[in-house]
C-alpha cells in the first residue's frame, strides 16, 4: 500500500536577517496547537550555521534549495524592493512532491490561531487577495498541492524573468491568472501597514483574523520594539508578533535560563533591532555579537545590482531614490539585459509606440559564458526530476503496439511449420571446455542457420564436448559445415521457383533483361549441385565459369580472299579446313575422341618397335601448354587424287616424355624416311615453295 503523503506548513529562509521572523512564525503555529509538521526551504550558501542551528529544534524538515535569481529584476525597482531579487526561489515549493499539501507562510507572518483547515482545501492552489491590487493574490500565504508540471512551467517563466513586480508575487499571479485559483479569506493573510485606512473593517473583522503578514520593508524585528505600542490597527497587530517573540525569545534575566537558551536567544536577537542585551558580550561569541549590517543582506550579494562601489546601497528607500535621480541604473548586470517584453510601459493594443522608446535591438539578449575552472569531471546525478506534464500541451503517451506479423511476401512465409532462422554469435553460445589437442578455430562471424537436431545445431569449429569425442573425417566435417550453413535460397526450391516466376513475368513485359546462364535445365531444381555442375544463375553479377561458357565454333566462318595472283579462288571461297579438324558437319567429338584414343595407342606401340628408329624429339618452348595428344590417322584406304588435302594430314604426336616434359616430334617429310603412315611419296605441290604444306604462309 502506498504511504500517505504528509501535510506541512512551510516557510522560506534565504538570509540570516529574516531569522527572527521564521522563529516567531514557528512558535506561533505551535502555540496555536497545530498537529501538522513544519518545514523550511533554506538556501545553504546564504545562511550561517548558527541560523540553521536555531531552526533545527523548531522545524521538522529543513529543505535546502537553490536560489533562483530573477534575470531581469528591473520591475523590483518599481516597488522599491531590489532585496527580493531571489524571491523566485519560492517556486521550489511546487517540486516538494513528497508532501500532499503545503500551507506556505512567509517568514514575516505570525499565526494568531490554528490554520489547519487550509489543508482541507481541494483546489490545487489557494491564496488571499492583495491589498495593493485585490484582483491579484498575495503570495505570503498560500495553500498548494506540489506538482512538477506547475514547477517546470513556473521555472520556465522565472528563467525568462516574467513577473510584473520582478518577484514571486508577479510571477505567480501571471501564472494563475487564467487558472481558477481558490480565493482565501483576507483573514488568513491580513496585511496591516501604515497605509491601510480601513480601520472600520478591521474593527468589524478583527476577531476572525487567523494570520497577520507584515509586508513591506518594515518588518517588526527590523523596526524594533520602540516603533510599536502606539494606537491603531497596525500597532495592534504588531503587538501580536511581539507577544510571541517575548514569550519565546526575550532575554530573561531569570537565573533559571540555561546557557544554551541564552545563546539561542542571542543568535536571534542580533537580527532584532534594539534587542542587544547587556549581557550579550558574555553569552555570545564575538562573530555573532557583531552588529548586523545596515544594508539588507541580499543586496550585498556579489550578483546584486550595484554599479557604484563608492555609493553602496544603504536603505531600500534610498535605492529607489537613487534610481529616480539616475544615480543607479536599474539594468546594470548581464542577466538584466535579457529581453523582456515591455508590457508595463506600453500596451501595443491601445497606444502607438512611445516616441522616446529605445530601439528594439537595445533589448536583445546577450550572454557571456566563461570557461569553467573546475577540474572535477562531470558526474551525472543519480536521477533527474520528472519531466513536466500537462504544461502547454499534452504529450501523447506511446502505447506499445502488439507485435503484428508482417504480411507474407514469399511463398515459404505462409508455411507455419517452417524452421525459425536464428542468428548465432560466438558470444551467445555456452562456454565450452578447451579442447585438449588442437584448439578449434575461432569464428568471429555470425551464421544464419536453421534449427536442426541438437547434434547438427553447432557450427563447425565450435564443437561441443560431444563432438570433440567423435572424430570425423575431413569430408564429414565439410559436409557438416555445408549443412550447418545451408542457405534457404539453395535448399528451399520454392524460393527459386518464385523468383524465377517474377523474372519471367518481368521479362515478358519487357521491363527487365535478366541475364541467365542456361545450363542443364534439370539441374535447376537440384539443391546439391556444386560449382562445376551448377544450375543457371539468377544473379546478374554471377558470371559463367570457363566450363559453362559456350565453346567457340570449331571452324571459323569463311572469309573470301583472292589468290596470290589476284584471282578469285576456284573453290568459291572454301577455305581449307583447319589442319586436323574435320568439317563442321562431320564433327562428332565423342566419336573422334574414341578414334584418337585408339590410334594413339597404336601409334605409341608402333613407335616402341626397334625396327623403326624413333624420330628426334624436341622440347616445346617453356610455358607452352601440354596439349592433349592429337593425331589424325591417314585413311585406311589409298587416297584418291581428289582427296582433300586435310586427309593427308601429317601425323603429329605429342607423347609425354619420361620426365613429363611435353615433347613435339617434327613431322617426317623425308622421301626415304617415310613412316608407315606415309606410304605415298610426297606430292609435288607439297614440295613446291608455294605449297601450303611446305610454306604455310602461301595459304594466307
Ligand atoms: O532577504 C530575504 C528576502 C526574503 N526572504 C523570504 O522571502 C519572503 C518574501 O519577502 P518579504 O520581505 O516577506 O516580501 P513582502 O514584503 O511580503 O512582499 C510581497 O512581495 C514579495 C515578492 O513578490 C512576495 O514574496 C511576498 O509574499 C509579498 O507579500 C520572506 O518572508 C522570507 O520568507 C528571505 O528569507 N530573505
Ligand atoms: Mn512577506
Amino acid at each position: 500500500m502506498a504511504r500517505q503523503l504528509e501535510d506541512v506548513y512551510c516557510t522560506l529562509l534565504m538570509s540570516d536577517s529574516y531569522l527572527p521572523g521564521a522563529i516567531v512564525l514557528a512558535h506561533s503555529l505551535r502555540d496555536a496547537g497545530t498537529k501538522k509538521k513544519l518545514a523550511a526551504l533554506i538556501t545553504l550558501d546564504t545562511l550561517s550555521s548558527d541560523t540553521i542551528t536555531e531552526l533545527r529544534p523548531l522545524y521538522d524538515y529543513l529543505i535546502p534549495v537553490e536560489r533562483i535569481r530573477n534575470p531581469s529584476p528591473s520591475n523590483l525597482y518599481l516597488m522599491g524592493r531590489p532585496d527580493l531579487v531571489f524571491c523566485f526561489t519560492k517556486i521550489a515549493l511546487w517540486r516538494q512532491t513528497q508532501f500532499r499539501k503545503i500551507v506556505y507562510l512567509d517568514a514575516d507572518v505570525v499565526a494568531l490561531r490554528n490554520l489547519d483547515e487550509l489543508f482541507d482545501i481541494d483546489a490545487p492552489f489557494a491564496a488571499a487577495p492583495d491589498t495593493g491590487w485585490p484582483d491579484a493574490f498575495n503570495t505570503g500565504v498560500m495553500a498548494l498541492t506540489p506538482d512538477m508540471g506547475d514547477y517546470w512551467a513556473l521555472k520556465t517563466m522565472a528563467a525568462a524573468g516574467d513577473s510584473f513586480d520582478g518577484a514571486d508575487q508577479g510571477l505567480l499571479n501571471q501564472y494563475y491568472e487564467h487558472k481558477n485559483w481558490h480565493r482565501l479569506s483576507f483573514t488568513y493573510n491580513c496585511t496591516p501597514n501604515a497605509q491601510y485606512q480601513w480601520e472600520p473593517a478591521y474593527r468589524y473583522y478583527k476577531r476572525d483574523i487567523s494570520a497577520v503578514h507584515f509586508i513591506g520593508t518594515d518588518k517588526p524585528w527590523k523596526a524594533g520594539r520602540e516603533s510599536h505600542g502606539g494606537y491603531g490597527v497596525y500597532n495592534e497587530l504588531l503587538a501580536r508578533w511581539w507577544a510571541v517573540y517575548d514569550k519565546h525569545l526575550k532575554q530573561s534575566s531569570a537565573a533559571s535560563t540555561s546557557q544554551s537558551e541564552k545563546r539561542s536567544s542571542v543568535v536571534v536577537q542580533q537580527h532584532v533591532q534594539g534587542e542587544k542585551s547587556a549581557d550579550a558580550s558574555t553569552a555570545t561569541p564575538q562573530h555573532i555579537s557583531d552588529p548586523p549590517p545596515p544594508v539588507p543582506e541580499i543586496v550585498m550579494q556579489p550578483e546584486a545590482p550595484v554599479t557604484s562601489t563608492e555609493q553602496p546601497l544603504s536603505e531600500p528607500g534610498e535605492v529607489s531614490e537613487n534610481i529616480d535621480q539616475g544615480v543607479i541604473e536599474p539594468t546594470p548586470t548581464a542577466e538584466q539585459r535579457r529581453f523582456s517584453a515591455p508590457q508595463m510601459e506600453w500596451d501595443a493594443t491601445k497606444f502607438e509606440p512611445p516616441t522616446d522608446a529605445k530601439p528594439e535591438a537595445a533589448n536583445f539578449p546577450t550572454e557571456t559564458y566563461v570557461f569553467s575552472q573546475s577540474h572535477q569531471l562531470f558526474s551525472a546525478p543519480k536521477s533527474y526530476p520528472e519531466p513536466p506534464k500537462d504544461m502547454w500541451y499534452k504529450v501523447p503517451e506511446e502505447k506499445p503496439k502488439p507485435a503484428e506479423k508482417p504480411k507474407p511476401i514469399f511463398p515459404w512465409e505462409r508455411q507455419d511449420d517452417r524452421p525459425k532462422p536464428t542468428r548465432v554469435f560466438v558470444e551467445d553460445l555456452p562456454p565450452e571446455p578447451e579442447p585438449e589437442h588442437a584448439p578449434s578455430p575461432v569464428h568471429t562471424f555470425s551464421t544464419v542457420h536453421f534449427e536442426q537436431s541438437p547434434e547438427e545445431d553447432v557450427a563447425p569449429g565450435l564443437n561441443g564436448p560431444g563432438r570433440a569425442t567423435s572424430p570425423k573425417t575431413a569430408d564429414e566435417s565439410w559436409q557438416a559445415f555445408q549443412e550447418s550453413n545451408a542457405n534457404a535460397w539453395d535448399s528451399v526450391p520454392g524460393i527459386d521457383t518464385y523468383v524465377r516466376a517474377i523474372f519471367e513475368n518481368q521479362t515478358r513485359r519487357g521491363q527487365t533483361q535478366v541475364l541467365t546462364n542456361h545450363a542443364d535445365a534439370e539441374d535447376v531444381m537440384s539443391p546439391t549441385n556444386d560449382r562445376s555442375n551448377r544450375r543457371e544463375s539468377l544473379l546478374i553479377t554471377d558470371f559463367p565459369s570457363a566450363i559453362e561458357r559456350p565453346s567457340l565454333p570449331v571452324t571459323p566462318a569463311p572469309v573470301r580472299r583472292p589468290t596470290f595472283w589476284g584471282e578469285e579462288r576456284d573453290d568459291q571461297g572454301e577455305l581449307p579446313q583447319a589442319e586436323g579438324v574435320p568439317p563442321q558437319a562431320e564433327w562428332n567429338p565423342q566419336a573422334k575422341l574414341d578414334e584418337l584414343r585408339r590410334s594413339s595407342v597404336i601409334e605409341f606401340e608402333h613407335l616402341k618397335s626397334p625396327d623403326h628408329p624413333v624420330p628426334p624429339l624436341r622440347s616445346l618452348p617453356e610455358h607452352s601448354v601440354a596439349t592433349p595428344e592429337v593425331r589424325v590417322s591417314p585413311p585406311e584406304t589409298a587416297p584418291s587424287e581428289t582427296a582433300a588435302p586435310e586427309d593427308e594430314a601429317v601425323p603429329i604426336t605429342a607423347p609425354i616424355s619420361t620426365d613429363d616434359k611435353p615433347m613435339f616430334r617434327e613431322p617426317n617429310f623425308g622421301a626415304d624416311g617415310a613412316n608407315d603412315h606415309d606410304k605415298l611419296p610426297p606430292r609435288e605441290e607439297d614440295l613446291s615453295p608455294l605449297s601450303t604444306k611446305a610454306n604455310p604462309l602461301a595459304a594466307i
